[in-house]
Formats: C-alpha cells, sequence, structure tokens
C-alpha cells in the first residue's frame, strides 16, 4: 500500500542481496495530461489505467532475458560466483492487479499499516503532483480498498508484512524469507 515502507525496505534489500536489480512501479505513471479526472473530480491517480505497465512488463521482460545485460546496464555491478543468482525487485502499489506479472513473481510481498499510519505518514510526503485536499479518503483509501479486495477475491496469494514493524526487523524478516525460497528452488 501508499507509504507501507515499500521503498526504505527495498533500498535495504538492495544493499544486502547480490546481483539485485529493481524496477519502481512509480516510474510507469502517465503524463499528467493522461490521467483521467473522475465524477468525484479528482485525478484518478490510483488506478490501473494511470501506469503503462505494458512499458513495465517489457522492462520485466528485458530483465528475464538477460539479467546480466539488465544488471550492468543499470549500474548494479555484478558478481561473478559460482550459483550466478540474480534477484529482481519490483516495488509498488499496484503489483497484484495486473495479470500479465501475476505469475512471473516468485514471491509477493504486501506492506500494510493502519489507515491512520497510513494517512499520516501519507501527510508528510511530498510528491512530484502534491495531494490536492482531501485526496486520501476520496481516491487513495478507497482505490487500495478496492484492490485489496479484487486481489483477495482472485485469490492471489501474498506474504502480509506488518509496515508498524521496525526497518530493522522488517528488513530481517524478508532477507531470510528470501534467503529460504532461493535454497528451496527445484
Ligand atoms: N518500518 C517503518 N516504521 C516507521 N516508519 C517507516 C517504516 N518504513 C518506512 N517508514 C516511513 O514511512 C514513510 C513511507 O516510507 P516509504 O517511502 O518507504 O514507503 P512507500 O511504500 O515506498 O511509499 P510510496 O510508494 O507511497 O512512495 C517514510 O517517511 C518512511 O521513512
Ligand atoms: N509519481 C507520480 O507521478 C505520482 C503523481 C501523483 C500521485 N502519485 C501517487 O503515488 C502513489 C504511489 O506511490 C499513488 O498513491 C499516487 O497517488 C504519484
Amino acid at each position: 500500500m501508499t507509504n507501507g515502507g515499500k521503498t526504505t525496505l527495498t533500498n535495504n534489500l538492495l544493499k544486502a542481496l547480490p546481483n539485485c536489480c529493481v524496477i519502481h512501479q512509480d516510474d510507469f505513471f502517465k503524463p499528467q495530461d493522461q490521467i483521467a479526472v473522475g465524477e468525484d473530480g479528482f485525478k484518478q491517480w490510483d488506478v490501473l489505467e494511470s501506469l503503462d505497465m505494458e512499458a513495465m512488463l517489457s522492462t520485466v521482460q528485458a530483465w528475464v532475458s538477460s539479467p546480466r545485460k539488465f544488471a550492468r546496464a543499470h549500474g548494479v555491478s555484478v558478481r561473478l560466483d559460482a550459483s550466478d543468482t540474480h534477484i529482481l525487485i519490483l516495488e509498488g502499489f499496484l503489483l497484484y492487479s495486473y495479470k500479465p506479472l501475476l505469475d512471473l513473481y516468485s514471491r509477493r510481498y504486501f506492506l500494510t499499516v493502519p489507515y491512520e499510519e497510513c494517512k499520516w505518514r501519507r501527510s508528510t510526503r511530498s510528491y512530484a503532483v502534491p495531494d490536492p485536499p482531501g485526496l486520501f479518503d476520496g481516491h487513495v483509501w478507497p482505490m487500495y480498498q478496492k484492490y485489496k479486495r479484487e486481489m483477495e477475491a482472485n485469490g492471489v496469494e501474498v506474504v502480509y508484512l506488518d509496515g508498524m514493524k521496525p526497518r530493522e526487523e522488517l528488513f530481517h524478516q524478508v532477507l531470510e524469507d528470501i534467503q529460504n525460497s532461493l535454497l528451496n528452488r527445484s
């Protein structure tokens, strides 16, 4: 979810994991003039249609076809050891609602914080396009709830993470989970 702590966790993982690249979903927002305005008067940023998901998928596919080349092109130093394991982190607020990506993930994590905390954290942020008054309650939170409900109704399995835990604890929890899933690969 927005302000769950995704970027913070991602940055910690990037430092700890070898050959690890990241793709940020926020880099795929369409230009402002292509964002629909809802009946509520708000620009509808928090819907899948506001993101160029085809472009994001192409970027993921570029990594899949050559992780090493992708890493080099993105300034990630490649460690050449026996395992030659490469990891790609996708970081975003609507990752599990776009079907073509769903089966590509080996692990899906979902950071949550309670409504009050989310609203508070969001109010302290300055986005390139600042939130107009009322956007959180009028658009951001209802869309979050809608997509999460749909994800659960579609049976998408995720590992929920409690975003209220300290940063260090979340980092170690996920690092351990990733390391275990790498060990258990067939
Ligand atoms: N575990 C944590 N405990 C308390 N505060 C946190 C924690 N992780 C992140 N934060 C703070 O919450 C805010 C949002 O964190 P972050 O930017 O990592 O979230 P995000 O999910 O990437 O948000 P968005 O996608 O909306 O930009 C920041 O001010 C950050 O310092
Ligand atoms: N990055 C952007 O262009 C942009 C513009 C307007 C709103 N947002 C917000 O980013 C969050 C996801 O990280 C969403 O909740 C958007 O509202 C982003």
